[in-house]
């Protein structure tokens, strides 16, 4: 049996979570959480740049019945590399209420490509996030989001926002929906009206095809109160940033936990406070219904809504 050491410094995931004021509507989607190991029966990748703690389906499956949620969907973290059965066996074992998104290499099969979607994968992930993965050439990803647009499938991109115009070209011609995750980092110390924030929110008006998650504002969050000690309106210095997303492109955000909350260095959040960041980004039931289940129901189960 592997044992791992979590890397020096790393936060465990917040273990008594309180129950969130905000009630989500029913139906409603964590379209952006992980599953690590546990890692002695789903041995993290040699190639990782960290090691986390272990956190199982069993956790998140919890985790959601607790938060008032009713679907999840479990994208495959750079800790586990091109290997997705942690996360397959999750699809597998939540009876339908799971779908995955995986991260895969050019040497996959058709067939294996196949079989992911059969466990409930419905898209790959792109990091370039340099702290998280080695680069992979553009041709390379490129050859991958034409393969899985056959599938229908969806590409998820994770970038830093000062990087954008160096990845606008590329983005651009994916030929799938791309999904952004957590707004494309923006540095929220940065004016909302300002030349950064400006671009990616041309990227979402100029693409149609692209959709972004307006998760993770604890990752975001430069001077906002922290999701503990029952602060129930966190992080508001992200706020205007999702929100303004939100409103302006109602009908292609999603929305996440990010559980069990990856590299973060200062704090972590209790799960049930940044719940009830919700309300305050998306501000009336119509667009929270779209947020958390119309729009997630529609990218991921594809023929439920049809
Ligand atoms: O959970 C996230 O979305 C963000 C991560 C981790 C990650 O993406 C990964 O390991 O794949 C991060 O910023 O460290």
């Amino acid at each position: 049996m592997t044992t791992f050491e979590k890397t020096p410094g790393w936060l465990d995931w917040y273990a008594n979570p309180s129950k969130p004021h905000f009630t989500p509507p029913p139906g409603a989607v964590d379209a952006h959480c992980h599953v690590f190991g546990p890692g002695a029966e789903f041995p993290f990748a040699p190639e990782r740049k960290y090691t986390p703690c272990d956190a199982s389906k069993a956790q998140l499956f919890a985790l959601r019945d607790h938060l008032g949620f009713a679907r999840n969907v479990i994208v495959q973290a750079t800790c586990h590399g091109a290997d997705n059965r942690a996360m397959v066996d999750a699809c597998i074992a939540s009876n339908g209420k799971a779908r995955g998104v995986a991260t895969v290499r050019r040497s996959i099969t058709d067939e294996e490509l196949q079989s992911l979607h059969d466990f409930g994968v419905r898209g790959v992930r792109f990091n370039f996030v340099k702290r998280l993965v080695d680069f992979t050439p553009r041709d390379e990803l490129m050859e991958i989001a034409g393969r899985v647009a056959k599938l229908g499938w969806h590409v998820v991109i994770y970038f830093e926002a000062v990087d954008l115009p160096e990845l606008w070209d590329f983005f651009t011609a994916l030929p799938t929906t791309v999904v952004v995750d957590h707004m494309g980092r923006p540095d929220v110390s940065l004016s909302i009206d300002g030349p950064q924030f400006a671009l990616f929110e041309r990227f979402m008006r100029e693409h149609t095809n692209v959709w972004s998650k307006v998760s993770c504002p604890e990752r975001l969050s430069v001077s906002g109160p922290r999701a503990l000690d029952g602060e129930r309106n966190a992080y508001h210095d992200v706020i205007p940033f999702a929100r303004r997303i939100v409103e302006q492109f109602p009908d292609r955000v999603l929305w996440g936990t990010d559980w069990p909350h990856p590299n973060l260095k200062d704090h972590m959040p209790d799960d049930g406070l940044l719940v009830d960041v919700i309300p305050h980004i998306a501000v009336t039931p119509e667009l929270q219904r779209k947020l958390l289940v119309d729009n997630p129901m529609r990218l991921y189960w594809t023929e439920e809504v049809k």
